[in-house]
């Protein structure tokens, strides 16, 4: 049996892919498409692995996997220059992702 948790995040996952069009957020950052990346970032985070941690039940709380998100979001901001198409995605993703995620429908899945 799924539990309620897993199933919301199930869905908001989508929703928030559904935000990143050009998918600079899909997949983890690879040294070679961004130099330095894994010596600047000592947290990496992407969609990608957020699925694989719903699927394998990682996130205890809505709040953990918005951490997650707000992670991924804050690491292309602290490795991309503002004027990057990367941070400036990132920052737009950041701002309503996290309407989405504070939204008054999804508010009571938070402990
Ligand atoms: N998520 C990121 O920070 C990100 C994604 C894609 C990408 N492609 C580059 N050439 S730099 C870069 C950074």
């Amino acid at each position: 049996e799924r539990p309620a948790l897993q199933k919301l995040l199930e869905l908001l996952l989508p929703n928030l892919e559904r935000k990143d069009p050009r998918q600079f957020f899909a997949w983890p950052v690879t040294d070679n498409i961004a130099p330095g990346y894994s010596s600047i970032i000592n947290k990496p985070m992407d969609f990608s692995t957020m699925k694989q941690k719903i699927e394998d039940n990682q996130y205890r709380t809505l709040q953990e996997f918005t951490d997650d998100f707000v992670l991924m979001c804050n690491n292309a901001m602290t490795y991309n220059q503002p004027d990057t198409v990367y941070y400036k995605a990132a920052k737009r993703l950041l701002h309503t992702g996290l309407r989405t995620l504070t939204a008054e429908k999804v508010r009571p899945y938070v402990p």
